[in-house]
């Protein structure tokens, strides 16, 4: 278990490149599954997750290939269905939430696809129904060994098309069903589905492999089947999370930094929640300029005047994903803010470790937590914390870096799931950070 030593309460300034986006590597991974042609894909961030995925794709026999930094082929035209039976894969294939999105490209190509349960965060129930009728939906027989938490569907005389309306805007399970459904004979209706700037990519990647799908960006997709998926070359967006996270990162430490290449179009609410808590930000160009809040950041009020309060909710709402960095650039506002985290139901216990290095938070419940600012006048205090999950560990990190003292993060490998080389980046541009063992 690796951790962190960080001296906060230095000041940071200079330029950070955003890595490609996690979320939307783990969909276009798993896509390579559905032609036997090469595909190549460039910008994939060197993160734990997506290296997972990459390892589990070659022991399924995809030939991979790097071909510079972040650039990769994968050819998957001579898979070995066998290692999906085997005891390897129960145990590799449970490593990260991502791994899941493999069963709708097998199952479409090949008439069948097996998961262990996926892992991932730690951050409430994840339930996978949505995935699954989906499956079934399109034609599929499902069975779920309760022992070995092993799923499986199959499909032997392929898949049909149908309209589906989905229980819930599942990211993930909007991505295994469009996969599923670009092989299916006949057209599906997808409705309620996600549309994260994710799927954007992965429907436009299917696209240009020759699939047909309309309504890309909305949650009304429309699929006509194919018979079969050529080769394409797909580049990765921009980390909106990780863009978010250095914003919170420069207003809490007072920083002037630059985020460069942002890919603005794409982050959605993302700057104006910011500015819900006061924080400047300037576009230029495709670049976010963030100046040293010298003065402090004030939390607005809404017309009414009432409480400001940031809440989660399906693209294009505000991505669950953010919610534990406003809060915790929350801490030092001018001003009170309750943050309302609908989707997880474990996502806020972190609060507990701010609480202890002098934060203002009433926890409501688990899903709300009220956040009185200290308006800078009152420096947190540093401490040592364990990563509870990919998002309260970079958060935690962003207080320890404004913390008087030397803050100590353990289980850092939650953070490494989802941030490229943070510790060399933050030391770019002047942060004291160090790996420790
Ligand atoms: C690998 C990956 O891409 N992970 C992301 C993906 O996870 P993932 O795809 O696993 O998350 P889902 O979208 O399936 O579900 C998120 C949670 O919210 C609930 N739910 C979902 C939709 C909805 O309209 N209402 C609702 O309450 C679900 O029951 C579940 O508890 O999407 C989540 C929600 O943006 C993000 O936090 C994760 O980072
Ligand atoms: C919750 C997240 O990841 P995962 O779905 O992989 O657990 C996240 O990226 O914030």
């Amino acid at each position: 278990m690796g951790s962190f030593q960080i001296e906060g309460g230095h000041a940071l300034k200079g330029e950070i490149q955003p890595q490609g986006a996690k979320n939307e590597a783990l969909q276009i991974l798993c896509a390579v599954l559905l032609t036997p042609d090469k595909v190549t894909i460039h910008n994939i961030p060197d993160i734990l997750d997506v290296n997972k995925l990459i390892h589990l794709l070659k022991q399924l026999g995809v030939k991979v290939e790097k071909i510079g930094k972040g650039s990769y082929t994968f050819q998957a035209n001579d898979l070995n269905h066998d290692y999906l039976k085997s005891e390897k894969f129960k145990e590799e294939g449970s490593g990260l939430r991502g791994s899941i999105m493999i069963v709708g490209p097998m199952l479409a190509r090949f008439g069948h696809g097996y998961i262990p349960r996926p892992g991932g965060d730690k951050i409430g129930r994840r339930r996978l129904d949505t995935h699954f009728e989906g499956f079934i939906n399109l034609g599929a027989d499902f069975r779920y060994n309760k022992e070995e938490r092993f799923y499986g569907v199959e499909a032997p005389n392929g898949l049909k098309g149908t309209y589906m309306l989905l229980e819930e805007a599942s990211v993930t399970g909007t991505a295994n069903i469009v996969m599923a459904a670009v092989l299916a004979k006949g057209k599906t209706t997808i409705y309620n589905a996600a549309c994260e700037p994710y799927l954007q990519q992965l429907c436009n990647m299917l696209n240009s492999m020759g699939a047909k799908i309309s309504g890309v960006g909305s949650n009304l997709l429309e699929v006509e089947g194919v018979e079969s998926l050529n080769g394409c070359t797909h580049t990765i967006l921009p980390d909106m999370i990780e863009i978010g996270s250095w914003i919170g990162l420069a207003a809490m430490t007072k920083s002037e930094i630059t985020i460069k290449n942002v890919g603005w179009e794409h982050l959605g609410l993302i700057p104006a929640t910011f500015r819900k808590l006061g924080i400047q930000l300037e576009r230029k160009g495709d670049d976010i300029f963030i100046p040293a809040h010298k003065d402090g950041y004030e939390v607005q009020s809404f017309i009414d005047g009432s409480i400001m309060s940031i809440s989660d909710a399906p693209w294009p709402g505000f991505t669950p994903d953010l919610l534990s960095i406003m809060l915790v650039v929350a801490t030092q506002a001018k001003g009170d803010v309750l943050i309302h985290q609908k989707m997880f139901e474990s996502r806020l216990f972190f609060v507990d470790k701010l609480i202890d290095m002098g934060a203002k938070i009433i926890l409501c419940d688990p899903h709300r937590a009220t956040v009185i600012g200290h308006d800078f006048k009152s420096q947190l205090k540093a401490t040592t914390m364990v990563s509870p999950d990919i998002r309260a560990g970079i958060s935690l990190l962003i207080a320890a870096l404004s913390a008087k003292g030397t803050s100590i993060i353990h289980n850092i490998e939650q953070i490494d799931r989802g941030y490229e080389n943070i510790d060399e980046r933050l030391r770019a541009i002047g942060a004291k950070i160090k790996r420790v063992a």
